[in-house]
C-alpha cells in the first residue's frame, strides 16, 4: 500500500501562538482517516498545511508522494477539498457555481454534478445566498466529490447537515473508499466518523494524543457494571481486583457499581462468592471515551 499523506514533525506557530506542534502521521492510500479534536486543537491548521494554503514553521508534509509547496497546482487537481469555512460567490446559482468550479478542474460530466445534487437534495437553481448553512455545505460537498479525486480532504464535512443528509454523505465516503480513494476528514464528534473511518487520530493542543483503528479504540473502552447482591458486600475486596476501578456501593450495601477495563473474569469470580440477584453491564460510549482524550484524562501520548 502506498502512502497518501505523510507528515513529519509538522509544526506551525502563529506569531507566538501554537497552531500545531510536531505532528508525525501517515495516512495510507485507500483508507478513510478520521481526524478528531476539540475546537482550536489544530485540525484546520493541519488541513491548510496539506493544501499549501499556509506554510509550516518546521517539519514536512508529503501528499500523494509530492511536496505541497512545490507541486500545489498539480496536487489540487488530484484532491477534492472542502474548507471548514467554504465560501463562494453568493450571487451565483448553485449549478452555475459548480459548473464554473468543474471547468477550473478541466471539466466534469454534468450528469455527475446533477447526480450528486439529487442524492444530497440540493436545488441547483437556487442562488447561493438564499441557501441555508446546510444547503451551502452540500454545494461544498458536491464540488469536493464531483471530479472523483484520488484524495478527499474534508474539514468538518458534516457541519450543518441534518441526520439524513449526514447518512448520504457517509455513504458517499464509503463508496469513495470502495473505489480505492483516500479520505481524510476532520470532525469534533467521534460518532460522526466512527461508522466510516478505518483509523482515527485525535489531536489536542496541537499534538496527537491517540492514533488507532476504530475497532481497537472500541476494545479499549471500558465496561460499566452494576451488580445487586442478596446481602450487603464490602467494596474493598472488589476495588483490589485487577481491571476493576471506580467501585462504589449504595448505602444499603447491596448494589455495587464499577468500571472494568479489560477482562471481567476476576470481578465475575469475586461476585460469585455472594448471592447475585441482579447484573447489568454496558460498554462505555465511544464519545465518552473521546471526551477523556479531549480533556487529557487519557494521557498525552499517542497510543501504541
Ligand atoms: N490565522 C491564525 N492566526 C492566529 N492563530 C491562529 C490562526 N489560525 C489558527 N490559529 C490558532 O491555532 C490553533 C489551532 O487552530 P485550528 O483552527 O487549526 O483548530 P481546529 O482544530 O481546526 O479548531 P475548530 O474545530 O475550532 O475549527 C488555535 O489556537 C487557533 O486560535
Amino acid at each position: 500500500m502506498t502512502t497518501a499523506i505523510e507528515l513529519t514533525g509538522l509544526t506551525k506557530t502563529y506569531g507566538g501562538r501554537r497552531g500545531l506542534a510536531g505532528l508525525t502521521l501517515r495516512v495510507e492510500a485507500g483508507e478513510v482517516f478520521g481526524y478528531l479534536g476539540p475546537n482550536g486543537a489544530g485540525k484546520s491548521t493541519t488541513i491548510r498545511l496539506l493544501l499549501d494554503l499556509i506554510r509550516p514553521t518546521s517539519g514536512t508534509a508529503r501528499v500523494l508522494g509530492l511536496d505541497p509547496r512545490a507541486d500545489a497546482v498539480g496536487l489540487h487537481r488530484r484532491i477534492g477539498y472542502l474548507a471548514g469555512d467554504f465560501v463562494v460567490d453568493g450571487r451565483q446559482r448553485a449549478g452555475e457555481c459548480l459548473a464554473f468550479l468543474a471547468d477550473l478542474r478541466g471539466g466534469v460530466p454534468a450528469s455527475r454534478i446533477t447526480g450528486l445534487a439529487d442524492r444530497l437534495e440540493l436545488d441547483l437553481t437556487a442562488r447561493i445566498r438564499s441557501l441555508s448553512k446546510g444547503n451551502r455545505q452540500k454545494v461544498g460537498l458536491v464540488q469536493a466529490f464531483m471530479h472523483e479525486p484520488e484524495l478527499l480532504i474534508l474539514d468538518e464535512p458534516t457541519s450543518g447537515l441534518d441526520p439524513l443528509v449526514q447518512q448520504t454523505f457517509l455513504d458517499m465516503v464509503a463508496e469513495a473508499r470502495e473505489a480505492g480513494r483516500t479520505v481524510f476528514m476532520s470532525s469534533h464528534i467521534m460518532s460522526e466518523v466512527e461508522a466510516v473511518a478505518d483509523r482515527v487520530g485525535i489531536i489536542r493542543e496541537g499534538r496527537l494524543v491517540a492514533l488507532d483503528t476504530v475497532a481497537n479504540l472500541r476494545a479499549r473502552s471500558s465496561l460499566q457494571v452494576r451488580i445487586t447482591f442478596a446481602a450487603p458486600v464490602r467494596p474493598e475486596p472488589f476495588a483490589a481486583l485487577p481491571a476493576v476501578a471506580d467501585v462504589t456501593v449504595d448505602p444499603a450495601g447491596t448494589t455495587l457499581a464499577c468500571r472494568v477495563e479489560g477482562s471481567p473474569d476476576a470481578l465475575v469470580k469475586a461476585a460469585a462468592e455472594h448471592t447475585v440477584t441482579g447484573l447489568s453491564a454496558g460498554a462505555q460510549d465511544l464519545d465518552e471515551l473521546f471526551r477523556g482524550f479531549y480533556t487529557g484524562e487519557h494521557g498525552s501520548g499517542p497510543a501504541a
